[in-house]
């Protein structure tokens, strides 16, 4: 998804407010989620969001979303965005994130979405990696105890 920050869009220093970022990262993860299941699909999480440069008045926004993992009805969409400076030519990775979106039924009750296939070596890593980090966004959701989340203890080595 590509957009242009445009004056609207911008805090009073004209670099693109971190709300709007989240809106479009938020939109540009949902259509993600909604062609790989095929379903509506509800935001249920948004893990850490960093804002590691500003981008600027004018510069060209490009988000770039791939589901990286599906469980049964949840879909954990990764999140790529750049800022290019179109006159100068330069381009830089400003933000980055993982969101959780849960497939529903017209009723907004949860349906199961089909699996994710990894192929190449980066899309195998971000899978690999994707139960972990259900697991440690359960957690701090009071959704799951810390005993249960054994691929995340693993990691930590906790027995
Ligand atoms: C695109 C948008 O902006 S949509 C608008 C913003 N989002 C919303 O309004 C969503 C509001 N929330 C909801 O409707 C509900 O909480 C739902 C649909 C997300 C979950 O409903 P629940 O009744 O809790 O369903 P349930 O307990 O069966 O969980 C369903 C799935 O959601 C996942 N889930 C629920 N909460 C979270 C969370 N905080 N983080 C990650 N995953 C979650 C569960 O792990 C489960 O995944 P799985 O089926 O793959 O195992």
């Amino acid at each position: 998804m590509t957009e242009l920050v445009l004056p609207n869009d911008t805090n009073t220093l004209n670099n693109l407010m971190g709300g709007r970022m989240m809106h479009l990262m938020d939109i540009a993860a949902a259509i993600a989620a909604q062609k790989h299941s095929n379903r509506i699909v509800v935001t249920a999480s948004v893990d850490n969001v960093s804002f590691r440069d500003p981008i600027r008045l004018g510069n060209v926004v490009t988000l770039q979303a791939q589901v990286t993992r599906s469980f049964s009805s949840s879909m954990e969409v990764h999140i790529d965005v750049w800022a290019e400076d179109i006159p100068s030519g330069t381009k830089v990775k400003t933000n980055e994130a993982f969101f959780t979106f849960v497939a529903v039924d017209q009723s907004g009750r949860p349906i199961d979405v089909p699996e994710a296939v990894p192929e190449t070596a980066d899309e195998i890593a971000l899978y690999d990696g994707a139960l972990r980090r259900r697991q440690l966004r359960l957690v701090l959701a009071g959704r799951m105890k810390p005993i249960d989340a054994t691929e995340l203890r693993a990691l930590f080595e906790i027995a």
